[in-house]
């Protein structure tokens, strides 16, 4: 009998592309919950709903009583990708962020602490560090934890929920903090794909702001192979920060997605800047390059095209 990965928020962008990487590279069985909020989606299950390792729940884990019918088999490990993800939507109403991201998260720690799965990954973020100046050096798994927004806040407190079972109960818990992922499966409320999708339409594309806050892109499948060896290799108690290497303001993005489409710049629309927009992002990803072998793959325009054309193919009308 294969391993069993208990995945949750697998009907989403990153945990649907980590379900296919693991599929198609490992033996492990996956049983993938997700609640299938307007965030999830079936089509993002299409590529493995018929894999002989593979069954779906519908489940929403800040339901204690419904999540227990998951607990069926013995679990490998938990990988915790279910969560509220979109900071705008978090600045309108935060109720929901705390509903999934800590009392979800809760749940799969106190299920973890009842011997129902060997251990959990936390997927995190690298918002949870707050803001870089345009001089700082890229966060260190040593930055000390500085929510601006509601979304990084909830993100945050389920990450010191995981340390504190960590050394409350000595379980075998592991934090990951990615920074801003892009390729297929995105939904179009994320800015890359909403560039996309507005050009291709011909429609115009906000630009929050001055339009010069910094993300470090990377490629989602940099990303699930950062998880896969977190996952083997990674040690108990411990917080690896992953990330591209790929800073770039949100103007150079827009202008590298209009320059591959041959579109005018003109379909830029400077509108208000978000309430606490962070300024910029960066990542220090040398602990896991150092301990575990990992480092980014990817080029930032190889996965740019390659996000582009799967976004032609699947979303121009
Ligand atoms: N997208 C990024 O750039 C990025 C970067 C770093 C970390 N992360 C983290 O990675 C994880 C996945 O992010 P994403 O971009 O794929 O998000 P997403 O919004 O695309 O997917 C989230 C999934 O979780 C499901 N979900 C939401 N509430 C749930 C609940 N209560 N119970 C069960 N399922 C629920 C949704 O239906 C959806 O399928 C999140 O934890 C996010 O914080 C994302
Ligand atoms: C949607 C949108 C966004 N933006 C800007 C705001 C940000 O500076 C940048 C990226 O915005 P978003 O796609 O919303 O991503 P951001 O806020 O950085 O957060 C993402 O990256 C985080 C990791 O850093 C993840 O934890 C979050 O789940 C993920 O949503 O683009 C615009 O200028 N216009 C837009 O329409």
């Amino acid at each position: 009998m294969s391993k069993h990965l208990l995945i949750t928020g697998g009907a989403g962008f990153i945990g649907s592309n980590f379900i296919d990487y693991i599929l198609k590279n490992t033996t492990y069985s996956i049983t993938n919950i997700d609640a299938l909020t307007y965030a999830g989606h079936i089509n993002n299950m299409k590529t493995f709903n018929q894999h002989r390792n593979y069954r779906f729940i519908q489940c929403d884990i800040s339901n204690g009583t419904s999540l227990k019918q998951v607990f069926d088999c013995d679990y490998e490990a938990i990988i915790n990708f279910a969560a509220e993800s979109h900071v705008d939507r978090s600045i309108e109403n935060a109720h929901p962020f705390i509903h999934t991201n800590i009392n979800g998260t809760l749940n799969l720690l106190n299920a973890v602490l009842a011997g129902k799965a060997k251990k959990m990954i936390q997927i995190s973020t690298d918002e949870v560090y707050g803001s870089l100046d345009q001089d700082s050096l890229p966060f260190t798994e040593y930055s000390q934890l500085a929510s601006n927004n509601p979304y990084s806040a909830s993100k945050a407190s389920a990450d010191l929920f995981v340390r504190s079972f960590h050394r409350t109960y000595q379980l075998p818990l592991i934090i990951t903090r990615c920074s801003n992922n892009y390729g297929p499966k995105q939904h179009l409320e994320k800015f890359i794909p909403k560039v996309i999708t507005n050009a291709l339409n011909d429609q115009k594309i906000p630009l929050y702001g001055d339009g010069k806050h910094v993300r470090d892109w990377i490629f989602v499948d940099d990303h699930c192979r950062a998880i896969h060896t977190v996952l083997e290799h990674g040690d108990s108690g411990e917080v690896y920060n992953i990330g591209g290497g790929h800073e770039w303001t949100n103007k150079e993005v827009i202008t590298l997605i209009l320059d591959y489409l041959n579109k005018d710049y003109s379909l830029i629309e400077y509108v208000k800047d978000r309430k606490g927009h962070d300024r910029r992002y960066g990542i220090n990803w040398g602990k896991i390059h150092k301990e575990l072998g990992w480092k980014p793959q990817v080029s930032f325009r190889e996965g740019l095209i390659k996000t582009i054309e799967w976004y032609k193919t699947n979303y121009s009308q």
